[in-house]
């Protein structure tokens, strides 16, 4: 063991003056002084709630980034890199699952000492939470409506809505490695929520009965499900930490609460994946 105490090197760097540093390649002034509680005076937890939603929306801001990344290997058929970037984004997920722990320190009471400040605002409102849930393939027209008080987030999400999800990808990169993926699926009106589709089971089937054969398709697929069962994870923590912090309260963005956020578990981005399983073997 050594004493709790390290000489600096002769080589660290401590004239700074002028040069990129820690805090300014960071942006670290914008970054930390983005905190403003409204509670007044202001109450303690109220930091952790803000800080629980910023770094919330950073991990987002970062799926975002690698799942346009995933479909766009996908689309040049470098599934290599497509897992790669998959592989992250389960990464992601599971800190933004793992999360909800931090949060669940607030206490029913303290957080109806500031509730109020928050208005009718709400995580419904989260741009990149719907980006991301459109990307998966989750598309809802009416979600748009909540964002045409501004105009360039309206916009953002309405190009992801008509865009291609990462199923639509998935199925496209399948036909084309041949199989045999219905014609009508493939020209599908990509604004549509996902309908389920038994035409796709017969192929899955192959793959996942022959997964020495169909490796890096049966992989990608397996990754597809990992994503799915995290955002699962996701929700079904939320759900809970609102259950024990508001009970059965209605929400602040003007739904019913836990029994709204309950619906959503029940939701499936990639359903026909899970109903393989279902018939394997017989
Ligand atoms: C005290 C903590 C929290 C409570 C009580 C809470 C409560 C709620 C409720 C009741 C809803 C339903 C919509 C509404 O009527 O407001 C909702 C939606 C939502 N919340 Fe939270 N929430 C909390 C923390 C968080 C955090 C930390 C995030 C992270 C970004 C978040 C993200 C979301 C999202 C994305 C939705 C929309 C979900 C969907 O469309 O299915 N919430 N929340
Ligand atoms: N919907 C929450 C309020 C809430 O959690 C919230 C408020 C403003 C910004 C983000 C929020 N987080 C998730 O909904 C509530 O009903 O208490």
């Amino acid at each position: 063991m050594t004493p709790p105490q390290r000489d600096l090197e002769s080589g660290i760097h401590t004239d700074l003056d002028g040069r990129i540093t820690y805090g300014g390649y960071l942006r670290l002034d914008r970054l930390l002084s983005a905190q403003s509680p409204l509670s007044q005076p202001p109450h303690h937890d109220e930091m952790l709630f803000i800080i629980q939603h910023q770094t919330s929306e950073l991990w987002l801001k970062l799926m975002i980034h690698e799942l346009d990344a995933a479909l766009a290997f996908l689309r040049r058929d470098d599934l290599q890199n497509a897992q790669k970037v998959l592989a992250r984004v389960k990464q992601i997920q599971r800190q933004l699952y793992e999360q909800w722990g931090v949060l669940e320190t607030l206490t029913p009471a303290e957080y109806l000492q500031f509730r109020d400040v928050l208005g009718p605002s709400s995580g419904f409102q989260s741009l990149q939470y719907r980006i991301v849930e459109f990307m998966l393939g989750n598309k809802h027209a009416g979600m748009l409506q909540v964002f045409e008080h501004d105009p360039v987030a309206h916009a953002r999400l309405h190009a992801v809505w008509q865009a291609p999800g990462l199923y639509d990808e998935y199925l496209r990169y399948l036909a084309r490695r041949g199989h045999a993926v219905p014609a009508s699926i493939l020209a599908r009106d990509v604004s549509q929520p996902w309908q389920s589709q038994p035409g796709l089971l017969p192929l899955l089937r192959r793959i996942y009965e022959n997964t020495s054969t169909f490796w890096p398709e049966y992989h990608l697929s397996e990754l597809l499900v990992d994503i799915e069962e995290s955002f699962q994870l996701w929700r079904f923590r939320h759900m809970k930490t609102v259950e024990r912090i508001i009970g059965f309260r209605e929400g602040t963005g003007g739904s019913s609460g836990v029994a709204f956020l309950r619906k959503a578990i029940e939701q499936s981005f990639f359903p026909e994946l899970i109903e393989v399983r279902t018939i394997l073997g017989s």
